[in-house]
């Protein structure tokens, strides 16, 4: 039998053989912040349901943090996280009085690990805002089973959700812990970005606000650009500084955008605002006009800005390895038909549904991480909205712009160099680019280019505005 040792210091002091026990988040704003829990801990007992936490283990006001208690595992020391140093922010007021845990979310077990829990991989931090909306409704349940990143990979879940939404988001914690995922680690729940995007690898931003009635386009820019800000500043200051970031809450091109500039530390190439629905969509209607399965579609791109001006490429597509103009000899229909459905595709979905599109979202976004951490097929790429810094389509640079990427499967991507552009193409590019050229004047505020000078003329909608 392994003799158990626990630690009450960093894991960096273990030695390598040993059975090492980490304590998960028990009322706890941040899961790394407890100390290392030994066995023979005189306080060990007092961790259990119900029991009231020690005195380090401050239960913040409205910060519960669901999630297993107390692990261990067989693991090497190099697998097990250290404690991290105290935020560059101090604690908000709000924050400060303890609150009891609730459920399992305060029970305390150890776990004899199994020869099993050898081979995870290291534990990985995913930070989600806007946890308690319908896209993460979805979302958090495909990262938690496994099917994003990997049936041996452990994940940590970091929910952020807006002041009105935290009874929710403790609900969204309560459904994840009722679903026993074995690769769900931990989850923690609160409202200030600083403490909910420390060391965060994946910072998947998703919360924003919707355009109210009578808002403007601009209004919209501000108030979101003021959110994506912030929680640039955040995970400036607390994330991994190679966090991947995917912006999903729209406007997301110049959210990314906002975000970068909001966060020196991180590379601009980290930033991602998510296009995928469009690329699948387009995909699915090329398919259903051409009479072949969806998977037989290659090499889609989707230019510019995920809204109406968004340029689905059918000049560089292919079906079954052909180029689209040689599958589908109906021009006209490629030209006006197939490209305004894929811009207008949310409005419709919209209309029928009541609701934007949650669940197809969620899936681009599970796609939009694959296609970064899993090789891309020879030959074939991705679409996203990625920072136009030296890109080779002659597009203006320094604004997010969605493009053709390859990934090595690093996390990492480059923008795929020999794709055509006829003048039809290029026509439809740069009204995109000049919408966003002409966003990024309205949030200059925001980006610390100076004063802000709104000119959008055309309203442009956000596809699912319509
Ligand atoms: N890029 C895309 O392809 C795409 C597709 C669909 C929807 N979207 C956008 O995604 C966003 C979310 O959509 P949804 O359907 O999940 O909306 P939702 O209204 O159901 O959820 C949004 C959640 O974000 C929260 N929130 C608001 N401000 C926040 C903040 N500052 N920090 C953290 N959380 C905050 C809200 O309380 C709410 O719970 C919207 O902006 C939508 O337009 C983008």
């Amino acid at each position: 039998m392994m003799l158990m040792n626990c630690y009450n210091h960093s894991p960096a002091t273990a030695t390598t053989s040993s059975d090492l026990c980490w304590k998960k988040t028990i009322c706890n704003n941040n899961p790394y912040s407890l100390p290392l829990i030994s066995r023979n801990d005189p306080h060990r007992g007092r961790h259990r349901r119900g029991a009231r936490a020690r005195p380090n283990n401050h239960c913040p006001r409205r910060r519960r943090c669901p999630g297993l208690s107390l692990v261990c595992s067989v693991a090497p020391p190099n697998q097990v996280e250290s404690p991290v140093v105290t935020s560059e922010k101090p604690p908000s007021n709000a924050t400060a009085t303890r609150r009891e845990c609730f459920g399992v979310f305060c029970t305390t077990y150890d776990l004899k690990a199994d020869e099993k829990t050898k081979s995870w991989k290291k534990l990985i931090n995913i930070s989600v805002s806007g946890a308690a909306g319908m896209i993460s409704n979805h979302l958090l349940f495909k990262l938690a089973s496994g099917e994003v990143f990997g049936l041996d990979q452990p994940i940590a879940l970091k929910l952020l959700g807006s002041e009105r939404s935290l009874q929710a988001l403790e609900g969204v914690a309560m459904e994840l812990e009722d679903s026993l995922y074995p690769l769900l680690r931990e989850v923690s729940i609160g409202i200030d970005p600083y403490e909910v995007f420390r060391d965060a690898e994946w910072a998947l931003l998703i919360g924003a606000k919707p355009r109210g009635p009578g808002m403007e386009r601009a209004d919209l820019l501000d108030i979101n650009g003021q959110i994506f800000a912030e929680q640039g500043k955040a995970l400036n200051a607390v994330a991994s500084p190679n966090v991947k970031v995917i912006v999903v809450g729209n406007p997301c091109n110049t959210n990314a955008l906002i975000c970068m500039k909001n966060a020196p530390k991180i590379p601009a190439k980290n930033f991602h605002a998510l296009t995928r629905l469009d690329e699948n969509r387009a995909k699915c209607q090329l398919a259903l006009k051409a009479g072949v399965f969806y998977d037989k579609v290659s090499n889609m791109t989707i230019w510019g800005n995920h809204s109406t001006t968004q340029v689905p490429d059918f000049l560089n597509a292919k079906i079954n390895g052909k180029p689209v103009k040689e599958v589908i000899t109906d021009h006209k229909w490629l030209e006006e038909e197939f490209t305004e459905r894929i811009q207008k595709r949310g409005g419709v979905l919209i209309q029928k549904w009541g609701r934007s599109s949650a669940a197809s979202t969620a899936v681009s976004i599970v796609d939009a991480i694959r296609s970064l951490i899993t090789p891309t097929p020879e030959g074939d790429w991705f679409s996203s909205g990625v920072y136009t810094n030296g890109n080779p389509y002659g597009i203006e640079e320094d604004i997010v712009f969605s493009m053709p990427c390859r990934s090595k499967g690093d996390g990492d991507y480059e923008l795929v160099k020999d794709v055509i552009i006829d003048d039809y193409l290029r026509q439809r590019i740069k009204k995109s680019e000049a919408e966003l050229l002409s966003e990024k004047r309205c949030v200059a505020h925001l980006t610390g280019e100076g004063v802000a000078y709104c000119d959008i003329r055309e309203d442009t909608m956000l596809p699912g505005e319509q």
